[in-house]
């Protein structure tokens, strides 16, 4: 038999049960028996071929996905940067990201103490930085001309100026309650980033791999919208179109009562209600919202 597609999957951590739902999602039957390193997916229709999902630690995807270890790997974008992937290098290609998952939302932050008098990073000349991405943060400082020291540590960066080891730190900032619990303030962003669905473009499955990804995109986008149904008089017809434009255009048909259309239009989840709302204004009825599960487009 041939090799299986390995698709890898974070093991633990805030994107593990994400990434399964995702595969789950999309079709892919698997399940994780107790701390088992991987898992066979079940053939099922369209899907016959072997694959094997398996748990990794999330900052390892990028490198073994550049390696050829896996095919496929869903990780951050910050740590496809960090491990410097995106990159070709002389023994390796560049991996490919082939979709944004919509998910996972953060960035890379510079921060100081909120009572600092810095004012931007080239005050930082020569000071002492803590981070768990020292890659993405000496690009970051010899870009902006800055030779700062990188203190380089794997956690809880935000308490290292308050034990006295570190002048500033480059930490990820999602909701940006850490930085407050920590009376830090952000001084620059080097980037933001999200989770990711990467591939080596070496992989000897490219149809499965293209079909899985694929299958991906049906789900993340399906995530994305919601459909729209409504009736309206054919005078706000045009107007009602405007608001709810649909991905590519609205599907009209005329209704048995004269003068009135229904329409049906995908709407983006978080743009539903205050469509909603302009829509009543304008005199349509039976206005629902359903949920897509999946598409293809
Ligand atoms: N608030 C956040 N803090 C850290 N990472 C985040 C945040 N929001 C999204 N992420 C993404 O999640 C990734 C971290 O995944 P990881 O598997 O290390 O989860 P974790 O919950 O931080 O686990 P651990 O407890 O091992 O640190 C980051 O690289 C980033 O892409
Ligand atoms: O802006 P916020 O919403 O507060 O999120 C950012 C914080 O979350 C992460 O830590 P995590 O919970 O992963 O703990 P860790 O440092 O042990 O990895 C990250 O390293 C920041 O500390
Ligand atoms: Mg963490």
């Amino acid at each position: 038999m041939s090799e299986p597609l390995r698709i890898g999957v974070p093991s633990k951590g805030r994107l593990a049960e994400l990434a399964t739902e995702l595969l789950v999602d999309a079709g892919l039957k698997f399940r994780r028996q107790n701390r088992d390193l991987f898992a066979r997916v079940k053939p099922s229709f369209g899907l016959e071929q072997p694959i094997d999902v398996t748990f990794l630690r999330t900052d390892d995807i990028p490198v073994l996905c550049a390696e050829g270890a896996i095919d496929l790997g869903i990780t951050g974008s910050d740590l496809v940067a960090e491990a410097g992937v995106d990159e070709p290098a002389p023994d390796r290609p560049a991996i490919v990201t082939q979709l944004k998952l919509g998910l996972g939302g953060c960035r890379l932050a510079v921060c100081v103490p909120e009572s600092s008098p810095v004012v931007s990073a080239t005050d930082l000349k020569g000071d002492r930085i803590a981070t768990s991405f020292p890659n993405v943060t000496r690009r970051y400082l010899n870009q902006s001309g800055v030779t700062g020291h990188i203190v380089e540590l794997t956690g809880s960066v935000e308490v290292m100026i308050a034990l006295g080891i570190a002048d500033a730190i480059v930490d990820l900032v999602e909701t940006g309650s850490t930085l407050a619990a920590n009376k830090l303030r952000i001084l620059d962003t080097i980037g933001t980033y999200e989770t990711v669905l990467v591939q080596n473009p070496a992989t000897k499955h490219e149809a499965l791999c293209a079909q899985i990804v694929r299958r991906c995109e049906g789900v993340v986008i399906a995530r994305g919208y919601s459909l729209l149904e409504y009736n309206v008089p054919e005078e706000q017809l045009a107007a009602a179109e405007k608001i709810t434009p649909g991905f590519s255009s609205p599907t009209v048909n005329r209704l048995e009562q004269p003068g009135w259309y229904a329409v049906r239009a995908m709407v983006k989840r978080g743009d539903v209600i205050g469509a909603m709302e302009r829509l009543e204004e304008l005199g349509a009825q039976a206005i629902l919202e359903i949920e897509i599960k999946n598409c293809r487009l």
